[in-house]
């Protein structure tokens, strides 16, 4: 079974808040001093972090727990506790993070340093100071801290390549990227360059460098599903040139312009727009002596093709070259960083605040409870309100206990069970806790 890394599963937690406090003062000529429990701190939360070093999803593959620490809880003299660290998780840029239950889109962080909370800590508890009322000075109430958020989620990694290689198998898109990159050992160590997009840095001369990216596994029908080819092409949706790479030698017979058209309509299956991204066209193994033939035949085609089709389009620039021999690399390289930086321009021009970060959040849950009636006829609440107000509850006081009962008839709760035909004296569980129902 073959591993995607540009894909990961993971867990987090935020951190719980702390618990607030019921504590008195205790001063020497004051025995009966006033409430004194400070608040619970807040819990740390899950950032996620771009961290422009990163450039795949692999370390999520040893590492898929991450839990943040909880609040310190609020101690006497009205001390507050502690708020937690935040736990920041560095990513890649263009990590997706989706919420795998729901498949909801958390955000979408693609610049340096754009960062989201991905799990909020827990508020921390209210001490007993912030219970006392003129009617009530000295309160036995407090509550818990709130509890931290924990969702799963599913990281996709979509490649952030300045220009992406297409092409069939074999046309020499692998031999082309490992020449025109400094070797990147990094890359190199990590064993699965046939399955994951390959990437290398371009140092140009005359212009600044770029990301080129091998995108391989471009198929007949990888638009559709079929294969390992879709994987691959979302990696090209934001990649700002694409050099598609033919094999001019005519290898095992195949007619170069038929290759480019299959090619063009998987991208265009996949996504139109790609049919107007700045495109070059690579014509590779020109050390071959058919190619001269071919490549010429191939430009004949390539100009009716346009004419017939897209009158108003430009035709793409041929550049001939061979991997083999290094012919045309340079001038190949220095005009796709011209492209690069054009199309940036545009980009820069069309959407002049670079944000792009999309957050969206999970409505609320719907209602604050449920009561079911079990078997034995015990009456069970639940529902994510309910359960975090029970959570909050300190129910080791009897003050902050009658205090829990009455919110629970604030919600409804105790008409809910009436009508349900609850009697006096009837369990009803929250959780593992639980209690005999009162008229
Ligand atoms: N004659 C000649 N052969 C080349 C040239 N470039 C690549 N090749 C050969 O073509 C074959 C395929 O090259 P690759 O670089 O593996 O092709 P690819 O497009 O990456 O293929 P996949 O990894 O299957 O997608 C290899 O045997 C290369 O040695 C070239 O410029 N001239």
């Amino acid at each position: 079974m073959q591993t995607f890394f540009d894909y990961a599963k993971i867990w987090v937690k935020a951190g719980k808040g702390g618990d607030g406090m019921v504590a008195f003062l205790r001063e020497k000529y004051r025995p009966d001093g006033g409430p004194a429990g400070g608040d619970g701190g807040q819990g740390g939360s899950i950032i996620f972090k771009v961290d422009e070093g990163l450039r795949t999803l692999m370390d999520f593959r040893y590492n898929r727990h991450f839990k943040a620490k909880a609040g310190q809880n609020g101690m006497p003299k009205g001390m507050y506790g502690r708020g937690a660290e935040d736990l920041v998780v560095s990513v890649p840029p263009g990590t997706v993070v989706r919420d795998f239950d729901t498949q909801q889109l958390i955000a979408d962080l693609v610049t340096p340093d754009d960062e989201v909370v991905v799990a909020k800590g827990g508020r921390g508890g209210r001490g007993n100071i912030k219970f006392a009322t003129h009617r009530n000075p000295a309160p036995e109430i407090a509550e818990n801290g709130e509890p931290g958020q924990e969702r799963t989620l599913q990281l996709e990694l979509k490649l952030i390549a300045d220009a992406g290689l297409v092409g069939f198998p074999s046309v020499g898109k692998s031999t082309l990227l490992s020449i025109v990159t400094a070797a990147q050992p990094k890359i190199g160590d990590y064993h699965f360059t046939t399955i994951t997009p390959n990437l290398g840095v371009v140092d140009t001369r005359e212009h600044s460098s770029f990301v080129l990216a091998d995108l391989p596994g471009l198929i007949e029908g990888a638009a559709t599903g079929v294969g390992l080819g879709f994987q691959f092409l979302r990696h090209v949706e934001r990649t700002k040139v694409i050099l598609h790479v033919i094999d001019m030698g005519g290898f095992e017979n195949r007619d170069p312009f038929e290759d480019y058209l299959k090619i063009n309509e998987e991208l265009m299956a996949y996504d139109e727009n790609l049919l107007y991204r700045p495109t070059i066209i690579v014509a590779n193994k020109m050390d071959i002596p058919e190619a001269e033939l071919y490549i010429e035949e191939f430009s004949d085609k390539l100009r009716r093709h346009f004419a017939d089709h897209y009158p108003n389009m430009e035709v793409p620039e041929i550049y001939p070259i061979s991997a083999y021999t290094k012919q045309g690399l340079d001038k190949l390289m220095e005009k796709t960083a011209v492209l690069i930086a054009q199309e940036e321009e545009r980009l820069q021009a069309e959407a002049p605040s670079q944000s792009q970060e999309v957050i969206y959040e999970l409505p609320e849950e719907e209602a604050d409870f449920y009561l079911n009636r079990e078997a034995d006829g015990t009456f069970v609440l639940s529902g994510k309100k309910i359960e975090k107000m029970f959570k909050m509850a300190n129910l080791e006081y009897d003050e902050s206990a009658l205090r829990f009962a009455r919110q629970l008839k604030a919600m409804g709760v105790d008409q809910a069970l009436t009508e349900k035909g609850a009697q006096e004296g009837d369990i009803v569980r929250i959780l593992d806790y639980e209690f005999e129902f009162k008229l």
